[in-house]
């Protein structure tokens, strides 16, 4: 391998497309982003264009090689925004509907209507996940039952269903394929098999001939064609769901650690050797597959992180960072904001709970309430990560995770270490660590000591301290939640 070889990364987001060239250290030695737009064309709908995701990849890729010799590229790895699903022709290859993303919340009524007749059990045993729209499933459904309501098209093989890791590849050509990590976050395939199973593709309407071959994170993935500067057939040695791919960059393999991504909402993982679930708290789902070799993982997603300053900068007509500011140098005064916005989800499931902003008294200002805002951020964290299992180290990134003032809450209330990276595109970077085994830019050994530079911050208070944190932030979290004793998760 010579020694000037890069990595080309690509982060397929919701909101952007990243492309990153990584060198054989790890740098990152060029960088581009498009963006990329959504439409709600009803409430609760969540749309967007295959044809502009595809555009963005080959407008970020031209970009990122700007200046560099697309020669130099010995492999390409793939991250990508999750759950979403594409519909397209297998003959044509173009989409035959608009992607449905995974905030998408129309088939909430199919949801609970399956759960009504008794089938979330089932689900949650075969998938490791809670049956809830996000997930693909019923997406698919939605798509098909739209498109081909009778089957005949889907059963005749002409329709290809996907998630977006299954869209980017297909427009390389070859065959129909979706990497396990993605296919698990699907709901129709047994996390413990990493199969399809036909009971849920039954359930869901979906039938198996529109479905991709499940394979590894690690492929085989068809090579590149028709992504230029690059040279037709260079090799996709990783392909990882984008939370998947910041595990590894933060080189979650290792014990003890757990990660969280402060994003809009956060995403909180961390691998479960066992491939056991805490309970309904969270979820289970396959990391990722090098060859035969699967690591399972357990998830709990929040809503409402970085969104939640920004809906308070809005009402109070602030910027978030100026809100940051203010909430930097404050105290709560007792003042709890549990972002409900839309139900709370990992660890307490509960759809129905409200929004809360509690213990205000006349003299709450708008810092005491910035604060609690910024607090709910890592109180929420904490939560999951406590459901997540005993874990010494937490591993920080993305947007809001630069914010030290964050960092150090989230160290008190969490009684253990954070590690703040100050690597950015984490995801971007973790497909290209996987894509760099593959084609022999670094050994597993070498893989180990690629840059993963941190900021470290301890907890600064005592045990007795924390827990009077935890119970007030968890008194405002049961004002917040719906009085349903139907609803799955519990104390964490
Ligand atoms: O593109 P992001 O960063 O919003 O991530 C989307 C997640 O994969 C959804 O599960």
């Amino acid at each position: 391998m010579a020694r000037d070889e890069v990595i080309l990364a690509i982060d397929q987001g919701t909101s952007s497309t990243k492309a990153l060239l990584v060198d054989r250290h790890g740098q990152v030695v060029a960088r581009a982003s498009e963006p990329l737009g959504q439409t709600q064309p009803h409430p609760g709908w969540v749309e967007q264009s295959p044809a502009e995701v595809w555009a963005g990849v080959l407008a970020a890729t031209r970009r990122c090689l700007d200046g560099h010799d697309p020669r130099s590229v010995a492999a390409v790895g793939i991250s990508n925004q999750r759950e979403s699903m594409v519909l397209w022709d297998r003959a044509t290859g173009e989409p035959v509907a608009p992607l449905l993303g995974w905030q998408d919340q129309r088939t909430a009524a199919r949801c609970a209507a399956l759960a009504a007749e008794g089938f979330g059990d089932l689900v949650r045993e075969v998938t490791g996940l809670p049956l809830d729209p996000m997930f693909s499933a019923t997406k698919g459904g939605w798509l098909l039952d739209h498109a081909d309501p009778d089957r005949r098209r889907s059963g005749r093989g002409e329709l290809c269903l996907g998630t977006v890791d299954s869209w980017l590849l297909s427009r390389f050509g070859g065959e129909h394929v979706i990497e396990i990590g993605n296919a698990a976050r699907t709901q129709l395939m047994d996390v413990r098999t990493g199969r399809w199973d036909p009971r849920l593709l039954e359930l869901f309407g979906i039938p198996a001939e529109v479905l991709p071959r499940i394979v590894p994170s690690t492929g085989p993935f068809p090579a590149v064609r028709g992504l230029p500067p690059l040279p037709d057939g260079v090799p996709v040695t990783a392909v990882l769901g984008d939370s998947h791919a910041a595990l590894f960059a933060h080189a979650g393999w290792r014990p003890g650690r757990v990660k969280a991504t402060y994003g809009t909402g956060s995403s909180i993982m961390a691998l479960s050797p066992d491939a056991a679930v805490a309970g309904t708290a969270l979820c289970l789902t396959v990391a990722w597959a090098t060859g035969d070799a699967v690591a399972h993982a357990v998830e709990g997603n929040i809503r409402s992180s970085g969104s939640t300053l920004r809906w308070l900068a809005d009402v109070v007509g602030r910027t978030p960072a100026e809100l940051a500011d203010l909430a930097a140098s404050a105290s709560s005064d007792g003042v709890h904001l549990v972002p409900a916005f839309g139900g709370l989800s990992a660890p307490w499931w509960d759809s129905d709970a409200q929004a809360v902003l509690a213990g205000m008294t006349l003299g709450t200002r708008l810092p005491q309430i910035a604060r609690a805002a910024l607090e709910s951020i890592a109180f929420q964290v904490e939560d999951v990560v406590a459901a997540a299992g005993h874990h010494e180290v937490l591993l920080a990134d993305g947007g809001a995770a630069a914010n030290p003032a964050l960092m150090q809450i989230q160290a008190d209330v969490s009684g253990r270490e954070v590690h703040q990276s100050l690597v950015a595109d984490l995801s971007a970077l973790g497909a290209a660590h996987l894509a760099g085994l593959g084609a022999a830019l670094w050994s597993r050994a070498e893989l180990e000591d690629l840059d993963r530079t941190v900021r470290v911050f301890s907890p600064r208070n005592d045990t007795a301290e924390r827990r009077r944190m935890l119970g007030a932030w968890h008194q405002a979290v049961s004002r917040a939640r719906s009085s349903d004793p139907s609803i799955p998760g519990g104390t964490p």
